[in-house]
């Protein structure tokens, strides 16, 4: 996809997940990768519903800076998600409120902090990890990313919010809309005794979809 394209394509989901209120203020950021294995990225400090698309941060396939604004503080966990999933084209970090609430509650576990409420959440989002609070833009939090071995392609920062990898933005948006919406199931349902969906009938969505779920 041209650089143009992935500007345009970048300014339009930003402003969606903005207008739908998935992320307020200048909270959240994206990434994606460009054909020659460089990033565009969100710059700090913009809403995500007013980015210009000729605003955007460019990193070159080596990580430098090459032009635009100064770019997210969230740059090293962008980054530790490219590393360790080598065919992530797209990470979406938002403050969706649902998702910010179940990261802060006792039950919530943190090998499976989004449960497996339906086939969909099963293939879009898979497992999620819980990470430990840290403050915005540490690199520490990265490191924490690292040590997943890229195992998950979605994680929950504790008080702070949700982040996706995947293939591309268009794919990596739709997750973030079904970590959300799942996260808000499961707090409708807490306390009412709902099952999530059972270990067999996860490997037979698993199973057709031909997904990675450990
Ligand atoms: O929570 C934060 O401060 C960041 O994680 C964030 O969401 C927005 O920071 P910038 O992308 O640096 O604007
Ligand atoms: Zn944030």
């Amino acid at each position: 996809m041209s650089d143009s394209k992935l500007r345009e394509d970048m300014c339009f989901w930003a402003a969606s997940l903005f207008d739908r209120g998935l992320t307020g203020g200048a909270s959240g950021n994206i990434s994606v990768r460009t054909s020659d294995g460089g990033l565009l990225v969100t710059p700090t400090g913009v809403s995500l519903g007013r980015l210009d698309p000729a605003a955007l941060s460019r990193f070159d396939a080596q990580g430098q800076h090459i032009d635009g604004p100064a770019p997210t503080k969230e740059m090293p966990l962008h980054s530790a998600f490219y590393e360790t999933r080598t065919n992530a084209g797209a990470v979406v970090h938002l403050h969706s409120t649902h998702s910010v609430a179940l990261s802060m509650l006792p039950e919530t576990d943190p090998e499976d902090a989004i449960p497996p409420l339906t086939a969909y959440a099963v293939m879009r989002v898979g497992k999620v990890a819980l990470l430990p609070f840290f403050v915005p833009g540490d690199p520490a939090m990265a490191d924490a990313l690292r040590g997943l071995g890229g195992r998950r392609s979605a994680v929950l920062l504790a008080n702070h919010g949700p982040v996706v990898a995947s293939k591309d933005l268009e794919a990596a948006v739709f997750a973030m809309e079904e970590l959300e919406e799942t996260a808000k199931l499961a707090l409708l349902l807490r306390g009412t005794g709902a099952q999530p969906l059972r270990g067999d009938q996860i490997a037979q969505v698993v199973d057709k979809f031909k997904l990675d779920r450990d």
